[in-house]
């Protein structure tokens, strides 16, 4: 059996960043199937990176310490069932809500771990990445930090890689955070087919950026949760720094892949609407990404 320290599961854009911060470590990529993988590619301004990595399909037998899964949301639970016996520590990159309850579901919250990323990050092409925004990573588990060696060991790996990580007590507030700037970012930049600037630059869609984030804060509100910083400061750092990336799911809708809109205002509108709270925006956000991803027959 194959035993590594990390792995990789799923080879895209934030797959390959962190294959790059963790490139001297102990690391296995995991794909979905057969598809070859030699080498895997980030471009950082002037600067490009390549490297091969073991690889493995997911169905092979493996032992993973600490499972990083750098799939889209709605491929988690398939990952999990499929992962579970062969991974010791979970780790989730995706964005919106819902996904560290499979974890903690499947692993126990001791082994779960969730993460919020603000790098920006767009393919160039198969198995190749850039970097358009610098970032951070911030990682904790739910509740508190039931244990610090693993969130220590990955912090230091990927601070020694170059990157920028926090580790944070209670990770729900800033998965929180992350999805209502999302939930701005996100479907007004598809819907506009324009770079995350747009929420700050156009004031039409800046003032329904702002309204978004609004509804949002609401309900995590309602919800008892205390966000860490405030949303409308963050929205304009985030779409500053990421001003020239396409946002993660214009880049799906330009693919004609599915989009993560069920997790971030599906799951935000849903939970208000179960508190009674006015949430029109993000459910006529969420209406209008599923309708646009129905006119391009995506499934
Ligand atoms: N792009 C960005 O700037 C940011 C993205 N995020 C979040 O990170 C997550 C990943 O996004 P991103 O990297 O852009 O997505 P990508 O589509 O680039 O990458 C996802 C990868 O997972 C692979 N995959 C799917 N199912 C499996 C499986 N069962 N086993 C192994 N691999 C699998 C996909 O393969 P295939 O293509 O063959 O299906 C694909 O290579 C998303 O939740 C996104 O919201 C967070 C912050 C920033
Ligand atoms: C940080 C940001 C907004 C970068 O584009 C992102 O999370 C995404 O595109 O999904």
């Amino acid at each position: 059996m194959h035993e590594h320290e990390y792995c990789i599961i799923g080879a895209g854009n934030i797959g390959i960043l962190l294959s790059y911060f963790l490139r001297n470590e102990d690391v296995a990529i995991i794909k979905k199937n057969n598809s070859e993988i030699t080498y895997v590619r980030l471009l950082n301004g002037e600067k490009s990176w390549e490297q091969r990595f073991v690889s493995f399909e997911i169905e092979n037998n493996f032992f993973c310490r600490k499972a990083l899964i750098a799939t889209k949301a709605y491929n988690v639970e398939e990952v999990v069932s499929k992962i579970k016996g062969k991974a010791e520590n979970v780790f989730s990159f995706q964005n919106g809500l819902g996904i560290i309850e499979i974890l903690v579901n499947n692993f126990g919250v001791k082994n779960s771990f969730g993460s919020s990323i603000t790098y920006g990050v767009s393919s160039c092409g198969k198995y190749c990445t850039e970097i358009k925004g610098l970032g951070e990573i911030i990682v904790g588990q739910l509740g508190k930090k039931y244990d610090e060696n693993v969130l220590s060991e990955f912090s230091y790996a990927i601070k020694k890689g170059g990157g920028n990580i926090e580790v944070v007590d209670d990770i729900m507030p800033y998965l929180w955070l992350k999805a209502i700037i999302n939930s701005a970012i996100n479907p007004i930049t598809t819907l506009l087919g324009s770079k995350n600037k747009a929420v700050i630059e156009n004031d039409f869609a800046q003032s329904l950026a702002l309204k978004t984030i609004k509804e949002g804060e609401k309900v995590a509100s309602a919800l008892g949760i205390k966000l860490p910083s405030d949303p409308e400061k963050m929205l304009f750092e985030i779409a500053t720094k990421t001003g020239e990336n396409y946002s993660s799911m214009l880049q799906d809708i330009k693919n004609k892949k599915r989009t993560e809109i069920d997790y971030i205002n599906g799951y935000i509108a849903l939970q208000g609407e179960k508190l009674s709270l006015n949430v029109e925006t993000n459910k006529t956000l969420y209406l209008m990404v599923k309708a646009l991803e129905k006119e391009l027959f995506i499934t």
